[in-house]
């Protein structure tokens, strides 16, 4: 029947490099995103150490490339195939599979002074090959050819899960990166930005003290005190001023970065403590500069949601604000980023834009991606 929903895949791997994500989510123009299925698939050591090659790479041969390009394309269409195969449906029911890539550079003001990039390894043929989907991907780079930051893409698709006429409603999710999304209530154009790193220095430090993958729950953080001189010495940072429309990734906010700020007689769990605080107070700015001080339901998303000693901070720099999991409304706090990629490849076939140039700068609304057949 026409107006039964689609059937499409979004593939996403963020940068905090945990694993891919496919979510099975059920698409219809007159009825909200469904979320009907999920399965992660975690990030081989062997890939991560890869792909964080590459990521901090001065220079890197093609080899390497297309080396971490093959392995990360067979650990999608694995994702993909599992979450077919578990719920019982056949390639040639899902409309199409979005695939985001993995970011391992992102430039939208270009770097040195050469011209504007953004760069996922992705390889959507091969996944049509392994798979026996449609595929749609590189769904950045329109947004950058516009004019626009190519981040972040989310927005969009907060607005058609969130928007509620009735309150102010801001949407922040918490991956490797932290970004968000005010939904005004008179249903004008959502506004939103990268507030600066989120879990990304977390993990790191946490990996470099033998504290784990990452602080769970934000013990160790919650352990530490506060050190107003480095927090200062870090919010010091010019991101953390800019003017949106701004997006951000391991480029500036790296191992490196924070090193850089110490003075070296930091106690690791201070250090830890402050990095929570960093995020915390930056994600606060970024909503007080489009908000002001208003009341707002703050919806959290991302794996940051998880951890209570970051959300009991940012409770404390956000008064106002009635901090929510996404969860409460039926859409799992870990599963927006993938969703938000079946949702702009559907967009992507349905001939819709998918980009937000009130968030990303581009000069106009365009439909984004890149379509391969099954
Ligand atoms: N229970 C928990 N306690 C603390 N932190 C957690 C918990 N669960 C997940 N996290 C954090 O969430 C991170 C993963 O978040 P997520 O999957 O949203 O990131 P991502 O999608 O890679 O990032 P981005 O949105 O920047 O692309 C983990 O690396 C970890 O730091
Ligand atoms: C270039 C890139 O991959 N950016 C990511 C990253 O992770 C969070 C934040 O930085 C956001 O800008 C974006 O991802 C989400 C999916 C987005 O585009 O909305």
């Amino acid at each position: 029947m026409e107006n039964d929903p689609a059937l499409y895949i979004g593939l996403m791997s963020g940068t905090s490099l945990d694993g891919v994500d496919a979510a099975l989510v059920a698409l219809a123009p007159d009825a909200p995103p469904r979320l009907l299925a999920t399965h992660a698939d975690p990030m081989p050591e062997t890939l991560r150490g890869q792909l964080l090659a590459l990521c901090h790479a001065d220079s890197v041969s093609f080899a390497e490339l297309a080396a971490a390009e093959h392995a990360f394309c067979h650990l999608q269409a694995r994702a993909v195939t599992a979450l077919l195969g578990h719920y019982g449906i056949a390639a040639d029911a899902v409309t199409a599979v979005g695939s985001h890539g993995q970011t391992v550079e992102h430039a939208p003001d270009g770097h040195g002074g050469g011209p504007p990039y953004t760069l996922q390894l992705d390889n959507p043929s091969l996944l049509a090959e392994l798979t026996g989907c449609r595929v749609v991907a590189d769904f950045r780079r329109r947004d950058l050819a516009a004019g626009g930051q190519a981040a972040p893409l989310a927005p969009a698709f907060h607005r058609a899960l969130f928007h509620d006429s009735g309150e102010e409603r801001m949407v922040l999710n918490l991956g490797g990166f932290a970004n968000i999304t005010w939904l005004p209530q008179d249903g004008g154009a959502p506004l939103g930005f990268d507030t600066g790193p989120a879990n990304v220095l977390l993990d790191a430090w946490c990996q470099r003290h033998g504290h784990g993958r990452f602080d769970e729950d934000g013990a160790w953080a919650a352990s530490g005190s506060v050190d107003p001189t480095l927090l200062e010495r870090l919010l010091a940072e010019p991101f953390f001023h800019q003017p949106p429309p701004r997006s951000t990734g391991r480029e500036l906010f790296h191992p490196g970065w924070l090193e850089s700020h110490l003075s070296g007689g930091e106690s690791p769990a201070d250090v830890q403590a402050t990095l929570a605080e960093l995020t915390a107070a930056s994600v606060a700015q970024g909503i007080g500069q489009l908000l002001g001080s208003r009341p707002l339901t703050l919806i959290i998303g991302g794996g940051g949601a998880h951890n209570a000693d970051l959300c009991r901070r940012l409770a404390a720099h956000l008064p106002r604000a009635t901090l929510r999991s996404a969860d409460d409304w039926g859409w799992p706090a870990d599963w927006i980023e993938a969703g938000a990629f079946a949702w702009l490849a559907y967009r992507r076939l349905n001939r819709l834009p998918g980009n937000l140039p009130s968030v990303t700068g581009a000069a106009g609304e365009r439909v984004l991606g890149g379509v391969y057949a099954p």
